[in-house]
């Protein structure tokens, strides 16, 4: 390595001189000797701290919550078409391996966070229902003497399909939950579904409460993920599972490629001609590239107190599935 010019050296003084004028842990005095008036320092750097992005552009941290919201207030009508049409029901077979991961057994209680329009909650309760029901047929296959009308009655006399379990839908923004919830009712689901409008960086529920967490292309739109994280992690009983699904960096150059083509040359000219709406779209593919990659992901999941932290590539890490347990 070439040894360092005179500048190059003050300027790596400087650099730490103001790094440690502007640490806090610093008494006051130490800090005024440092040549840095505490107020400039913090104000300056506040002003850093509060930017983030929203796509590739930069705004501050107030701004982006108000964008996304307008995102998805925009997109709510047209949202579940749209996802067919740009991934070719390829999402369906995503949100299916999530709830296959999760494998609930009658009686789980799980937060949706980011859940929209209800397609991980339904999936939860048909796959629930399936569970529960397979449990009745073997119980009463082990039952051996039991006449037809006993075995009509148990059918009848069972009130809770679900065998007590519960999803809680959580979302911020309104729209999407009101075409969630008239899903609902077109699909048939009257128990074990809640709807809650709520902000994954600060839920309205108490500590230790559900057994998993999903949150499914949801976390890439949060302001402060590592919030949205500490959340997921208290809301959690212990012995909880966080499950994650989102879009992931490909490793393939030539699939990368590809995906990179279709998603800023076509996805947006889908959004244009199905929803009427370019910018959301232009967002979502900026937002993808944004977001961090499988190892980076993981790593902010285990600073947020979460144990045996996994992924698993789908599709060649267009996606990936994030696990890991409060311990
Ligand atoms: C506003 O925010 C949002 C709005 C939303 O509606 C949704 C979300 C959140 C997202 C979801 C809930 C998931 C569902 C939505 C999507 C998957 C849309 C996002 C899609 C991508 C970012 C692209 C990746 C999509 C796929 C892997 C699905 C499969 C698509 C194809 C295979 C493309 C086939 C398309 C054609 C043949 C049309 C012709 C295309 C061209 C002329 C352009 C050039 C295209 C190619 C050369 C082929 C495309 C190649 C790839 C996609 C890469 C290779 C893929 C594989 C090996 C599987 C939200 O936040
Ligand atoms: C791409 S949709 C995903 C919906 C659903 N989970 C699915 O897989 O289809 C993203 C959702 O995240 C929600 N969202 C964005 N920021 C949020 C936040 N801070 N708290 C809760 N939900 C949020 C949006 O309102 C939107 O419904």
């Amino acid at each position: 390595m070439a040894a360092p010019r005179s500048c190059d050296l003050w300027r790596y003084c400087c650099r730490g001189w103001s790094r440690a004028a502007g640490d806090s842990r610093l008494p006051g005095f130490h800090r005024f000797w440092l040549g840095a008036t505490p107020s400039a320092r913090s104000l300056s750097q506040e002003k850093r701290a509060a930017e983030t992005h929203f796509g590739f552009e930069t705004v501050s941290e107030e701004e982006k919550g108000g964008k996304v919201y307008q995102v998805f207030e925009s997109v709510a009508k047209k949202y579940d078409v749209m996802n067919d049409m740009m991934s070719l029901g390829i999402h369906r077979a995503w949100k299916d391996l999530l709830i296959r991961k999760m494998h609930p057994l009658p009686g789980t209680q799980l937060l949706d966070v980011a859940g929209g329009t209800g397609d991980i909650a339904f999936r939860f309760l048909r796959y629930v229902q399936a569970q529960h029901q397979r449990k009745q047929r073997r119980q009463l296959r082990a039952q051996q003497n039991l006449s037809w009308e006993e075995i009509a009655k148990k059918y009848q006399n069972e009130e809770d399909p679900l065998g007590g379990s519960l999803v809680m839908v959580c979302d911020i923004n309104r729209e999407m939950l009101k075409v969630g919830k008239q899903k609902a009712v077109d699909q048939g689901h009257t128990t074990g579904l809640a709807w809650v409008l709520g902000d994954a960086e600060e839920l309205p529920f108490d500590d230790d409460k559900f057994d998993v967490y999903t949150i499914a292309f949801g976390i890439r739109n949060v302001t402060h993920i590592d919030r949205a994280l500490q959340e997921a992690h208290r809301v959690l009983k212990p012995g909880g599972r966080f499950l994650c699904l989102e879009f992931s960096q490909v490793n393939d150059p030539l699939i990368s490629r590809l995906y990179d083509l279709y998603s800023f040359q076509v996805i947006p000219v889908i959004g244009e001609v199905i929803a009427g709406d370019w910018k959301s779209y232009q967002y979502l593919v900026e937002s993808i590239r944004k977001f961090p990659n499988q190892e980076e992901f993981k790593e902010m999941i285990e600073d947020a107190g979460f144990q045996k932290v996994t992924y698993e590539n789908l599709t060649t890490g267009i996606v990936a599935i994030h696990s890991g347990f409060k311990l």
